[in-house]
């Protein structure tokens, strides 16, 4: 079946991958419009930051972001969807796979990474940017940052979300601190690279008191 063998070969592609964020973004930026060139120089930060860059594979925003990390030396990989229009996985792409199915494709987006970066886009990136937001929300992933660059392009969708949405009550006012805002490359880094090392310390932390219990247990004996 078509479906589970794009499950199978995202797990076995992926498997080894080293540590990736996820970067989102409209496949219709001009290779000069600023959300590509921030694009780029976030793969290249993300990069040189030890982090391998996932995107949809296509033009515009995924491009640019694969651009930056193929240029640092970092890993670039590219998740293309089959289309009507065929547009085929962009030049920079190291290690691409191509879907014919959303939400195969989808998981390997949030398995395979630490974090999500979101950039300005249409119906796709806003799929993404919500599906990621409920997946938090709703504690089916922990500790995941989702980083909105852009905030010009962001901000009337911010205040709705806070001034209706919030208001009244779809969501919880702790639900918009589920986003951070920010046009500034090492900032996001740095918030991807803080929620990460807050995961391990959580984890440790549970790991120990596993082990405590463990012996506490055995002395019991
Ligand atoms: C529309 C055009 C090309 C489409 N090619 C795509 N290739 C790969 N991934 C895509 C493509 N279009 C959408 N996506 C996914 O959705 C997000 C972008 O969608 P948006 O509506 O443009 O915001 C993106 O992150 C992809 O995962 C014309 O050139």
């Amino acid at each position: 079946m078509r479906i589970l063998s794009e499950f199978v070969e995202g797990f076995d592609t992926l498997a080894d991958l080293p540590p990736a964020v996820s970067v989102f973004g409209s496949a219709r930026s001009k290779p000069d419009s600023p959300e590509c060139e921030l694009a780029r120089q976030l793969g290249g930060a993300l990069a040189r930051a030890g982090y391998a860059v996932i995107t949809g594979g296509g033009p515009g925003v995924m491009e640019a972001a694969n651009r930056g990390a193929n240029e640092a030396g970092g890993l670039s990989v590219g998740l293309g969807i089959e289309l009507p229009f065929e547009q085929g996985i962009n030049e920079w792409v190291d290690m691409g796979i191509d879907f014919r199915y959303f939400f195969a494709r989808k998981t390997m987006f949030v398995k395979y990474a630490q974090a999500f970066v979101v950039l300005p886009g249409g119906f796709g990136t806003m799929d993404e940017l919500f599906e990621a937001l409920t997946l938090v929300q709703t504690g089916k992933v922990t500790r995941f940052p989702v980083v909105l660059m852009g905030s010009t392009y962001w901000s009337g969708l911010l205040d709705w979300l806070r001034g209706t949405m919030a208001v009244e009550s779809k969501i919880s006012p702790a639900d918009l601190e589920l986003m951070c805002v920010t046009d500034d490359v090492d900032e996001a880094v740095q918030h991807i690279i803080d929620a990460d090392a807050a995961l391990a310390a959580e984890q440790e932390a549970l790991k120990d008191a596993a082990v405590a219990q463990a012996e506490a247990k055995s002395a019991e004996a």
